[in-house]
């Protein structure tokens, strides 16, 4: 198998299965951001990145059929009861993907970097194929924090390349109660892919609640033909 996973080894895989708490219990995926779903923004982003997509929702699943319909992404929700947690999305996605690879992505972070399936399937690479996981690192700044705003690159680990073989690895994991993405894929090799360079200050700005998806939807630009963008890098 070539080291490098090319689009089409990729199922893109969009989270939008948790409870919204933070949001008092909405469906986030399905809020609106500049007049379209959440959803949406990140089915158009990640489409072009990916050889085809899917939806993991534990709620409403006919609307997120309906607005996946243009991509052709089936909706398939938790196979574990209660919300368990991002993991479950990934398990859903690694069960019903058909491709060796599968990328997630939450549905509350519209402005994700647009070339992020390239650069985590990279890391693949440059681990020489030896990598089973890549975890996307870097920072989380609200466009609306000022201009000299610091935050440490960390892991942003809903955003992950997973070998498909993994599934059986994660549905063990999650039966057995466990529920923190660390301490699942410390039990793999485990790569991480950097997004680090001048204009990804933003990207992995996320909604949790309704203040910070105003305040998101206030400094982006309004959607034309350019993928979304703050207005100040
Ligand atoms: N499938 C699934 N996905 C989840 C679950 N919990 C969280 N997620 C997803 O993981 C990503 C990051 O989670 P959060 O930002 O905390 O979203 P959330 O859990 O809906 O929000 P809170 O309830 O406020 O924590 C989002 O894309 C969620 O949809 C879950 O139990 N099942
Ligand atoms: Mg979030």
């Amino acid at each position: 198998m070539p080291a490098l996973p090319s689009p089409q080894d990729i199922t893109g895989c969009v989270l939008a299965g948790g409870r919204g708490a933070r949001m008092g219990g909405v469906d986030k995926g399905l809020q609106l951001f500049q007049g379209r779903p959440l959803v949406v923004h990140a089915l158009e982003r990640l489409a072009p990145q990916v050889g085809g997509l899917l939806i993991n929702a534990n709620r409403h699943a006919d609307r997120y059929a309906e607005l996946g319909a243009p991509w052709s992404a089936a909706v398939w929700p938790d196979e574990e009861p209660g919300y368990p947690g991002p993991l479950a999305g990934f398990l859903s996605g690694l069960t019903h993907c058909r491709t060796d690879w599968l990328a997630c992505v939450p549905c509350d972070t519209p402005l994700f970097p647009p070339d992020l399936v390239a650069r985590m399937a990279q890391a693949v690479e440059a681990a020489r194929g030896e990598a089973d996981i890549v975890v996307a690192h870097g920072r989380e700044i609200s466009p609306s924090a000022p201009p000299d705003a610091v935050a440490e690159m960390r892991a942003q680990p809903v955003f992950c390349l997973l070998r498909a073989a993994l599934r059986s690895s994660l549905q063990a994991f999650v039966r057995d109660g466990g529920r923190k993405i660390d301490a699942w894929t410390a039990g793999h090799r485990c790569v991480a892919a950097r997004f680090d360079r001048a204009g990804e200050r933003h990207v992995f700005a996320n909604a949790n609640t309704l203040d910070e998806l105003h305040d998101l939807e206030r400094h982006v630009r309004p959607c034309g033909q350019e993928p979304l963008r703050p207005l100040l890098d």
